[in-house]
């Protein structure tokens, strides 16, 4: 379901960034370094061996690299949907199936999980083999990452690089590409070796989008997820867009614990009711899972007891307007950001929010629907 105001949120969204887009140029976005490392790429895909097309798990069509359609040949073309510690699991089987329905190789992975980027690495050197079986050559296999901005290529040169070369005789000779939160980061294209036996490179590029622009909701996601910097749309609107999508959800629905276990420490305190096995099970918990720390937790609650407690319609544009506002209010105690009602702090905020969200620290969400089957569709 997507709610009027969730619409109005991605409208102005949307109209932020080609506002920019106007004032600044055609396409403030699409720099000429950008222009530049279109055609670079463009120019190399016919080189190369395999292209590895990095998407984003959350947003797997929002996130094409839609510049070189005719270009990317099906049979060396792989998509990678990085990031899927982020998206919601069991979409992500949906959209496995998806593209496999349209033949199209893809594969699922975390950059930053050892185990998922052993398992691309071997399914690039079955490839390769394949490949140098099948042309009876004893070449040197290129693959090309690309993709738009900040889905992860850097992140995954470098495990790729990291896991490949790990056991070899160069260890100790690992290079790194830039990795970042900010988008387009990388500047220009490197090469890492990979894997020996075959010699397998990749090539790390700039992250690209299209010149153009034009559709709000396409816009909305990609500045959500990071693909675009958060100051052309403004850190509060997407904070505000990303509420929207959690009050929609049911993710708060598993954070009840913190809420039960905030009532039971206030009840220690005001009543000097100690229970040792709670304490015992907080610290544990504490302790051992680097994400539940305090601050966390606490807008955890916050986000929990804001929505449990919301007794407007979830359809109504004033109600679920007014939900937002509660939750980015009562969000300031929890991120200990001073109370007054100002821009700043409310930028604060909304700032910390995005980070929490954009760390996994927040739940899991995919922000793209499935496309139906045209055979669904009534002509
Ligand atoms: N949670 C999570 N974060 C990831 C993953 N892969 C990359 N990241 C993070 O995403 C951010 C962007 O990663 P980069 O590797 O710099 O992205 P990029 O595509 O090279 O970015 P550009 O330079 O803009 O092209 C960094 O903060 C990474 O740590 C992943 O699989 N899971």
């Amino acid at each position: 379901m997507v709610s009027t105001v969730t619409r109005t949120i991605i409208q102005k969204l949307g109209n932020a960034v080609k506002k920019v887009a106007r004032s600044k140029g055609s396409s403030w976005w699409y720099t000429p370094h950008m222009a530049a490392a279109t055609r670079a790429i463009a120019e190399r895909i016919p080189l190369v061996d395999f292209i590895l097309e990095v998407r984003d798990a959350r947003i797997p069509l929002s996130s094409e690299c839609t510049q070189f359609g005719g270009l990317l040949p099906s049979s060396r073309h792989i998509v990678v949907l990085n990031k899927v510690d982020l998206a919601k699991q069991s979409e992500i089987k949906e959209w496995m199936k998806f593209f496999d329905q349209k033949s199209t190789a893809c594969l699922q992975v975390n950059a930053h999980n050892k185990e998922n980027v052993k398992q691309l690495l071997n399914l690039l050197q079955a490839r390769a083999r394949e490949l140098i079986k099948t042309t009876h050559s004893g070449k040197t296999i290129t693959i090309m990452l690309i993709g738009i901005p900040n889905v992860g290529k850097s992140a995954l040169a470098n495990s790729l690089h990291q896991i490949g070369r790990i056991s070899a005789a160069e260890k100790g000779k690992l290079k790194h590409a830039i990795v970042s939160s900010q988008p387009t980061e990388t500047k220009n294209i490197s090469s890492l070796k990979i894997a020996s036996h075959p010699n397998i490179f990749v090539l790390d590029t700039p992250g690209i989008l299209p010149p153009e622009m034009f559709d709000d909701e396409l816009c909305s996601k990609l500045a959500l997820t990071g693909a675009l910097m958060d100051s052309i749309v403004g850190e509060l609107e997407l904070a505000r867009y990303f509420l929207a999508i959690f009050n929609l959800s049911k993710e708060y629905s598993k954070w009840e614990k913190f809420s039960a276990i905030e009532e039971d420490w206030c009840s220690t305190l005001l009543h000097g009711d100690e229970k040792p096995h709670l304490k015992k099970r907080q610290k544990m918990q504490f302790a051992t899972d680097h994400t539940q720390d305090l601050i966390v937790n606490d807008v955890r609650r916050t986000l929990f007891e804001a929505v449990s407690s919301f007794c407007g319609n979830l359809e109504d544009d004033k109600d679920f307007s007014e939900l937002i506002e509660v939750e980015f209010s009562m969000l300031r105690r929890a991120f200990r950001v001073a109370p007054e009602p100002n821009e700043d702090g409310c930028r604060r905020v909304a700032t910390k929010l995005l980070d929490l969200y954009r760390t996994g620290r927040l739940g899991h969400y995919s922000l793209d629907t499935i496309p139906i089957p045209n055979k669904f569709l009534r002509t």
